[in-house]
């Protein structure tokens, strides 16, 4: 049995994936071989010795201390892309927020009905939310990845000039990048000349803090801000003293705090990006799978500290090897094989970063013994013995 623990409430589609003969699934399993988790903050957490993967049913794992659990051999999945139209929807509705004076009128309007001609109020009192269209409007999408690539091409519908920046933009994203959209080669492009900037950026050293008072300095008076990806990328200082000073005319953020809260002109959303039914199940559906083929074949796919690697049974007994990518791992690992009298049926490596990944299938039944020679290797992290 399989023993998976859920530190968020994950989809009940999600969880069918994993069988109920082979995976016991709760809140409070002991000791467990893998980790379904959305938000929960996983930095203090103590791992314990089974746990062997993470799988994060969302995009951001900046809430999962990843170098800790590389050095630990333990691998993070995360689910890309599968809830990229959900936030785009957001997006759009947050462009309008952002423009039309839309919350701040909702809850205007629900002030005036103790009053006696709700009608009258209304027809007088609505000067005062008045807000520009978007057409015609610049917009700046900052990450031109799943998400930004898929609001940059909304928006050109919505009758915007829209400028991508992505200094990494993948393939796939460049492929699905509508020729509408104009590429900025830099930062500065986008803040000197957009009326409006949204974020779709990871939460990353570099990425940090990067709406500061240097880049609110380039920008454009009265630009409104959208921030859907991460609190943590804003300067709160910096950004009230932006909106106060009404160089930023609104910030419509997806991660409030108490402090971002106080400031003018912020409309604040608890965390929805990714609340739609349909983004929570493709989510948990893409997680579960990919922590059942880990556990089940030891193959990996949408990891982000390891390397992608299927590789097809072939063998009897499969040996998975988290190591470092450092050279003559490989010769050390076959080396212990050979000096064993073991055959190689069929053995693929990785790498990424510091770390790689060596599947290997064997024509013969193999015991923990080997695989505790391999493990005694210093370069190896973690080895695990599947047997067919
Ligand atoms: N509000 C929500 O509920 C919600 C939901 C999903 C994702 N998110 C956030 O949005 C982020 C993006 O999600 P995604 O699915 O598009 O991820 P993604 O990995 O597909 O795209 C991120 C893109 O950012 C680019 N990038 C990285 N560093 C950059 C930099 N310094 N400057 C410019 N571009 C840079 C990458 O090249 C990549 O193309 C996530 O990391 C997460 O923090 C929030
Ligand atoms: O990074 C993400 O995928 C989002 O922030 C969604 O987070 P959630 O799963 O807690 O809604």
């Amino acid at each position: 049995m399989y023993r998976i623990k859920t530190l968020n409430k994950i989809s009940p589609a999600g969880l069918s994936v994993l069988d109920q003969t082979r995976y016991t699934i709760s809140t409070d399993v002991e000791n467990e071989d893998g980790i379904l988790v959305r938000s929960a903050d996983m930095h203090d957490y103590a791992f314990p010795d089974a746990l062997r993967a993470v799988a994060r049913a969302g995009a951001g794992t900046n809430n999962i201390p990843i170098d800790r659990c590389s050095e630990a051999g333990i691998v993070v999945f995360n689910t890309p892309g599968a809830n990229a139209n959900a936030v785009k929807e957001l997006a759009v509705c947050a462009l309008l927020l952002a423009s039309r004076k839309i919350s701040d009128g909702v809850a205007w309007v629900k002030e005036q009905a103790a009053g006696a001609d709700v009608e009258q109020a209304v027809e007088k009192g609505k000067s005062q939310f008045v807000g520009p269209e978007l057409s015609g409007k610049m917009l700046g999408v900052i990450g031109l990845g799943a998400i930004g690539v898929q609001v940059a091409n909304i928006a050109t519908k919505l009758g915007m000039t829209v400028f991508g920046y992505d200094p990494f933009l993948s393939v796939d994203g460049a492929l699905s990048l509508s020729r509408l959209v104009h590429r900025a080669m830099d930062l500065e492009t986008i803040y000197k000349n957009c009326d409006y900037i949204t974020l779709h950026v990871p939460q990353t050293p570099e990425t940090k803090g990067m709406f500061n008072e240097d880049a609110f300095h380039m920008m454009k008076g009265g630009v409104r801000i959208l921030n859907l990806a991460r609190g943590t990328l804003v300067n709160d200082d910096d950004m009230l003293a932006a909106l106060d000073s009404g160089k930023v005319a609104c910030y419509v953020t997806d991660f409030p705090n108490g402090k971002i809260l106080r400031g003018k002109n912020v409309v604040a959303i608890p965390h929805l990006g990714a609340s739609t039914p349909e983004s929570e199940e493709n989510c948990a559906v893409m997680a579960a799978q990919e922590l059942k083929d880990y556990l089940e074949n030891g193959n990996i796919q949408n990891s982000v500290n390891l390397p992608t690697l299927v590789q097809p049974w072939s063998g009897v007994s499969r040996l998975c090897i988290i190591h470092r990518n450092a050279p003559g791992a490989i010769a050390s690992i076959t080396g212990v094989l050979s000096k064993d009298g073991v055959n190689v049926a069929n053995m693929t490596n990785k790498s990424k970063k510091d770390y790689a990944y060596t599947v290997v299938d064997v024509d013969s039944r193999i015991g923990e013994s080997v695989a505790d020679t391999i493990r005694a290797l210093d370069v190896v992290l973690r080895v695990r013995l599947l047997n067919h």
